[in-house]
C-alpha cells in the first residue's frame, strides 16, 4: 500500500515539468525525492495528492489510482504543501481542529498520533499561525496533516526556511511516524538530508536520474574525487577548468570538489600542478563523494 508512479508526464504550455516518471514507494519506506528548485516536485506531489492531472502514465497511491478513485486517496494520504499550508489569521489550536473538521474527525480521537510533534508547539495554542516561527509552523503544519491518521504523507521541502536544529528535530519526527507504519514521500533540495532517506529518486528537469539507497547511489562513483583548498580559491578553480585531466570542478562548502579523468590516485600529481600555476597553501585530499557530488556527474 504504498506509491507506484508509471510513466507520469506533466506540460504547463511549453514547460515540460515532469518527462516520464517513474518509481515505486514501498509501504512502510521514507521516500526522497530531491532536487534544485524547479525539478518538478511540487508538479509530482501534486499529482499524486490528486490535485492536478497528469498529461499521461498513472500513479496508485495506498492502492487508489490518482484519477479514478481521487476521493478515497484525500481520506488516507496527509499532504504538507511547501507554501501556504496554514491559515496565518487563525491559531494555533483553531487550524488543527480546523484541519480535524474537514476530515470529518476530531483532535482528541487522533491526539495520541501528533501528540509528540503537537505538546512541542502547545505552550503557544493561542497565537496566529502567521505569528510563528518557521520550526514552530513546520511543526503545526506537520499536525495539521496527520490530524487524519493518514496511511502515507506526502511533505513538500518541509524543510525549507528552517534552521539547522529544527531540521534536525524534524528529521527525527519522521523517523517515529515511519516506525508506526506511515509511508512517508519528502521531497528536498537539501542534498544532506538524502542520507537520512531508506531510499532517494534525484530529479532534475521534470527526470528521474537516479534511483537507489543513498548508500548504493554515492557508491556506484565512477571517478575519483578530490577535496581542494588553496588561499586563491578564484584562481585555483580558473587553472584547474584548464588542467589537460579535469573531468569536473565545482565549489563545495569552503574548498573545491574536483574530479579527474583519470583512474588512479593523483593528488601529488595535481598538487604539483598547482604549486606549478603559483597557487599557495594547497591541500589536496582524495574523499568519498556525496549524494551531490552524484548529482552534478549526472546531471551535466
Ligand atoms: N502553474 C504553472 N505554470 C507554468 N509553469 C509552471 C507552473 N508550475 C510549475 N511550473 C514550472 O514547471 C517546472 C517544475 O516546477 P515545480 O514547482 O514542480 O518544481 P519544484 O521542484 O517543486 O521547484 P520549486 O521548489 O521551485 O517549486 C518549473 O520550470 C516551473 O517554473
Amino acid at each position: 500500500m504504498g506509491i507506484l508512479v508509471s510513466h507520469i508526464s506533466k506540460s504547463y504550455k511549453e514547460v515540460q515539468a515532469l518527462h516520464d516518471v517513474s518509481f515505486e514507494v514501498k509501504e512502510g519506506e521514507l521516500f526522497g525525492l530531491i532536487g534544485p528548485d524547479g525539478a518538478g516536485k511540487t508538479t509530482l506531489f501534486r499529482i499524486l495528492t490528486t490535485l492536478l492531472l497528469a498529461d499521461n502514465g498513472n500513479a496508485v497511491v495506498a492502492g487508489n489510482d490518482v484519477v479514478h478513485n481521487y476521493r478515497e486517496i484525500r481520506n488516507q494520504v496527509g499532504y504538507m504543501p511547501g507554501r501556504f499550508s496554514l491559515y496565518q489569521d487563525l491559531t494555533v489550536e483553531e487550524n488543527l481542529h480546523f484541519f480535524a473538521t474537514i476530515f470529518g474527525t476530531t483532535v482528541a480521537e487522533n491526539y495520541e498520533l501528533i501528540k509528540d510533534i503537537y505538546d512541542q508547539i502547545s505552550p503557544f495554542k493561542n497565537r496566529r499561525a502567521g505569528k510563528l516561527s518557521g520550526g514552530m509552523k513546520q511543526k503545526l503544519a506537520l499536525s495539521c496533516a496527520l490530524i487524519h491518521k493518514p496511511q502515507v504523507l506526502f511533505l513538500d521541502e518541509p524543510t525549507t526556511g528552517v534552521d539547522p536544529v529544527s531540521r534536525k528535530e524534524f528529521w527525527e519526527m519522521l523517523k517515529r511516524l515511519q516506525k508506526r507504519g506511515i509511508t512517508i514521500l519528502v521531497s528536498t533540495p537539501y542534498m544532506d538530508e538524502a542520507e537520512l532517506c531508506d531510499r532517494v529518486a534525484l530529479i532534475h528537469q521534470g527526470k528521474i536520474l537516479k534511483i537507489g539507497t543513498p548508500y548504493t547511489i554515492t557508491n556506484h562513483f565512477p571517478r575519483s574525487i578530490y577535496s581542494i583548498s588553496a588561499n586563491e580559491m578564484y584562481l585555483m578553480i580558473q587553472h584547474l577548468k584548464q588542467y589537460s585531466f579535469v573531468h569536473t570542478v565545482y565549489p563545495f562548502g569552503s574548498s573545491l570538489h574536483y574530479v579527474d579523468k583519470r583512474e588512479t590516485d593523483v593528488k601529488t600529481e595535481i598538487h604539483a600542478y598547482l604549486v606549478g600555476c603559483g597557487i599557495s597553501d594547497v591541500k589536496v585530499s582524495s574523499i568519498q563523494p556525496t549524494i551531490e557530488d552524484v548529482f552534478m556527474e549526472l546531471a551535466r
